[in-house]
């Protein structure tokens, strides 16, 4: 009995003593770091979460705004590494000079890495791959199939089928009389924007059609039911949920120590639920390139192949591509893999729905409080239109709504979904004044510079005026809506296309107003801020 005790003491001192000297050792290295800047205290295992989840609810973007007004426009923090906050552009200029040269690529240290590590992320893809050789192969082939012509003519062809899709589903729940009557045309509209964008990323992408709008709406319907095939909506609503499931994951694979994600039940259960999620994404991707690879293969070579981007990376470089060159054989101008083409694919939809669709959400919020600048923007777009409220909308038209442009990029401004973005340093360099080595980790504020007077006017004043001004730049080219350098957003022409269309398209027809102008905007933020909930009113435009 008094050995077993014994045993136990033993074994309970020993974990005491790592415990001592696990903490004794982490304040060492933070009392001795270089460049000590101000920022909140940091606690072992946790480094800042508590302050992120305790005083700032878990928003990422809230946890900016007050360490940047309490410590400054540089200061440091702690998710799982140090990390240093800039906030202005004069910090980040050579981080996002657009050169081919500029080294700035990596976003994460090789100590920050090893959630990525698990989630099979790193060396894929884009979006996370920090391998410069296989980062830039993936992204010319991404932007080639991007940028091609093929693809940005079918951008606004989507839009309006997808358009005519959704007011559908609008006109049968909300607009007819007796849901008017029945004050039944009130709505949370940031769903529908989720699921707008999900259906049109996916079929740009894969050229699969997604249902998950007809989905909601057979959720919402007490009668009629939308005319697709319940196997797919079943099928593609569980794919899209999936994939937002792991968008969110992706937060905790970084900030959240190794340590915590496997031995703290919260996180672990949470962890391990995200794997066992990858797994099942990872399978359908991989059913969906092969079905297309054999389509490809199954379409004479004088018959036409569709305009999507999973069909484009597929060719490129073999005999169907048009551009194809026999004689050349470098390792660059080789076809991809079936795991790299899965890896783009899916950095391309986690890119571009998400972003896209709370800014939607966005913009009808701002034009709902400021009625001028809706009246303004709804008398372009009846100019534009000349009353025909049915005509598809083309590119020609997009490029000619200059206001709605506007409104885009000062909501952007205003409220940006991106928040903040990373970059990590491959070499030691000097940023922000001070020399650091290399592996350190920076977090950019899209937040703090686009509300800083020195760089805009009236920072605080929603005026999409200013970008209406000939040749008008902010002070300094503050405005980072989609980052830059090299890794410099691909999807930026494709998400300008889709919002100023689908902006237009939805106030040719129908005026939007949120319910309750005085209360804040419902958000949750982390890897970007999105719309939890807006609640507004649908009524057809007279
Ligand atoms: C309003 C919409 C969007 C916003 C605000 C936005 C913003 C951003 C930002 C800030 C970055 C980081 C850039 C950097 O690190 O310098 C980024 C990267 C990226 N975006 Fe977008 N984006 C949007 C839409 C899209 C769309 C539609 C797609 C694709 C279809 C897309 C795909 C990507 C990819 C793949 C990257 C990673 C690039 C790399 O690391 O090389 N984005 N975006």
């Amino acid at each position: 009995m008094i050995s077993k005790l014994f045993e136990n003491f033993n074994y309970l001192s020993l974990i005491g003593i790592a415990l001592i000297t696990y903490v004794t050792y982490y304040y060492y290295r933070y009392f001795t770091r270089i460049n000590p800047l101000p920022g909140p205290f940091p606690f072992p295992y946790f480094g800042n979460l508590p302050q992120l989840y305790i005083s700032n609810g878990g928003s990422l973007k809230k946890f900016f705004e007050t360490n940047q007004k309490k410590y400054g426009d540089l200061f440091e923090f702690y998710f799982e590494v140090r990390f240093i906050g800039l906030n202005r552009i004069e910090q980040i200029k050579k981080l996002i000079l657009a050169s081919a040269k500029n080294p700035f690529i990596k976003k994460i240290s090789n100590e920050n890495g090893q959630g990525f590590h698990e989630l099979g992320a790193l060396g894929k893809g884009i979006l996370l791959n920090q391998d410069y050789k296989s980062w830039s192969f993936n992204r010319n082939f991404f932007t080639q199939a991007i940028l091609s012509p093929r693809f940005v003519n079918e951008a606004p062809n989507l839009v309006n089928e997808l358009f005519n899709e959704l007011e559908s589903y609008w006109d049968r729940l909300y607009l007819k009389e007796k849901a008017i009557k029945e004050s039944r045309n009130k709505l949370d509209i940031s769903v529908w924007f989720n699921l707008f964008t999900n259906d049109m990323i996916f079929a740009l992408l894969t050229g699969e059609r997604f249902y998950t709008m007809a989905g909601y709406f057979n959720e919402l319907s007490d009668n009629e039911k939308a005319e697709r095939p319940s196997a797919l909506i079943d099928e593609t609503v569980k794919f899209v949920n999936a994939i937002h499931k792991h968008f969110l994951g992706l937060l905790m694979f970084q900030f959240v120590s190794p340590f915590l994600r496997h031995y703290f039940p919260y996180f672990k259960k949470k962890s391990d639920d995200i794997l066992q999620n990858l797994k099942f994404l990872n399978q359908r991707m991989d059913e969906i390139i092969k079905k297309r690879k054999q389509e490809i293969e199954d379409t004479p070579l004088d018959k036409p192949l569709p305009s999507d981007f999973l069909t484009s990376v597929i060719v490129a470089n073999t005999p169907r591509d048009v551009n194809y060159n026999k004689i050349d054989d470098k390792e660059a101008n080789r076809p991809m893999t079936d795991l790299e083409i899965r890896g783009i694919l899916f950095d391309g939809i986690i890119g571009g729905t998400d972003t896209t669709a709370n800014t939607v959400s966005y913009i009808i919020y701002y034009l709902s409080l400021y009625p001028d600048v809706k009246k303004k923007m709804l008398d372009e777009i009846d100019r534009n239109f000349q009353g025909d409220k049915k005509r598809p909308i083309t590119r020609k038209d997009i490029n000619n709504l200059k206001y709605c442009e506007a409104v885009i990029k000062e909501v952007s401004r205003i409220f940006p979904v991106v928040n903040s973005f990373p970059r990590c340093l491959e070499n030691p360099d000097e940023i922000a004044g001070y020399q650091w080595p290399a592996d350190t980790m920076l977090r950019i504020n899209i937040d703090a510079m686009n509300l800083n007077e020195d760089y805009w006017d009236e920072p605080n004043k929603f005026n999409p005026d200013r970008w209406m001004v000939e040749g008008f730049e902010p002070k300094k080219k503050a405005f980072v809506m989609f980052g830059g350098g090299l890794r410099l957003c691909p999807g930026r022409k494709l998400a300008m296309l889709e919002l100023g269309g689908l902006i237009a398209l939805i106030y040719r027809k129908y005026d939007i107003d949120v319910i309750d102008k005085k209360a804040p905007l419902k958000t949750e933020s982390s890897i970007i801020t999105a719309c939890s909930e807006l609640l507004v009113e649908i009524k057809l435009r007279n």
